[in-house]
């Protein structure tokens, strides 16, 4: 059996810098066309400048002959000024702005600590037309981690939709039937990226059979009834939801360790979990708009032209990945994936 689709973006994607530009880029330009960068380096992407920088040594990472397009974002801070959004706009390489509220995730300290304060900065997106991408949870410590999502959209998300009507925004890796709903619910402009681990997974993949840091992202794993509402909402047709691997690798000495950091590793296999779960659900003929036609819709770029071919061919996930001087341990390491990828 044998799957064509048109070939997809990947609206959510962690690529690191450095040595490990090289070891990461293959897994994602072997499938997708375009990816947009998340900028939480350290220290991370607040200008334009930084920006086009990390783009060239991405570029120069590239494999020859591959022509995937890394699509840059900036990522807001405290002073991030509307001089600086104007300039994004105007380099033609920056697709996004990211809105991490301080402290929410990794290398997020240098986010937001009061979006009310930064709306000449939201005023200047809405007018540029860049989306925003949001992490939106909440980092009140007097929140449960597991209902910090939800809070967001109630305390931040709703009062922004209502002062910004016309910006678009996009609620990255949602994880709760709440958010679901909520982005259902919404404008047009409003959308969300839906991850293959979060479809995948439950939070018992997390906390059963001792602790299991490999599974352990932000937002963290849900229930199993949020896992039915995300795949519900990813096979709906509805064009809010599309395709976001926040594929986040970290080295394993830096997830197998007391205070492990948060992030699941999934480029090496991102499409193939996508057509699982779609498989297994039944809905393998929605698969192809929820990964190649949402994004660029709502991005406003086109989609792409040419085609990838996914077999149904069971190959092994390696146990571990080369990370620059250390490896990593990629998502269902170790065990079988039902698709793969035509070279
Ligand atoms: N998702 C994660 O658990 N981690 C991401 C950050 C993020 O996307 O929140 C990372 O950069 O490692
Ligand atoms: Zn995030
Ligand atoms: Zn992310």
């Amino acid at each position: 059996m044998t799957l064509q689709l048109t070939r997809p973006d990947d609206w959510h994607l962690h690529l690191r810098d450095g040595k490990v530009l090289a070891d990461l880029i293959p897994a994602t330009a072997r499938c997708f066309a375009r990816a947009i960068i998340m900028p939480n380096l350290r220290p991370p992407i607040t200008s334009t400048g930084q920006a086009l920088a990390y783009r060239e040594r991405i570029l120069a990472a590239r494999p020859q002959g591959l022509a995937f397009e890394p699509l840059m974002t900036l990522y807001l801070t405290d002073n991030t000024t509307p001089e600086e959004i104007a300039r994004a706009r105007d380099s033609g390489h920056i697709y996004a702005v990211k809105l991490y509220p301080a402290g929410a995730t990794t290398n997020a300290d240098s986010g937001v600590t009061n979006l009310r304060q930064r709306y000449a900065v939201l005023e200047a997106l809405q007018e540029q037309g860049l989306p925003l991408l949001v992490h939106g949870e909440v980092t009140d410590p007097n929140v449960d981690i597991f209902d910090r999502e939800q809070v967001f959209i109630e305390r931040h998300l709703i009062p922004l939709l209502r002062d910004f009507p016309a910006l678009r925004i996009v609620l990255e890796h949602i994880t709760t039937g709440e958010a679901v709903d909520f982005i259902k619910g919404a404008p047009k402009n409003i959308a969300a990226t839906i991850t293959p681990h979060h479809l995948l997974l439950n939070r018992n993949a997390m906390l059963t059979g001792g602790i299991q840091p490999h599974h352990y992202c932000l937002p963290v794993l849900k229930r199993e009834k949020h896992r039915q509402a995300l795949i519900a909402a990813a096979i709906s047709g509805n064009p809010k939801f599309f395709l976001g691997t926040d594929s986040a690798p970290h080295a394993k000495t830096a997830k197998e360790t007391a205070c492990g950091c948060a992030g699941i590793y999934s480029s090496h296999a991102a499409l193939e979990l996508y057509a699982e779960i779609f498989e297994g659900v039944g809905a393998l003929e929605k698969l192809e708009a929820f990964t190649s036609f949402h994004g660029p819709d709502f991005y406003g770029l086109p989609r792409n032209q040419e085609t990838v071919t996914l077999l149904k061919t069971p190959w092994r996930v390696p146990e571990k990945l080369p990370f620059g001087d250390q490896i990593l341990i990629p998502l269902r390491a170790g065990t079988t994936v039902a698709w793969r990828l035509a070279e």
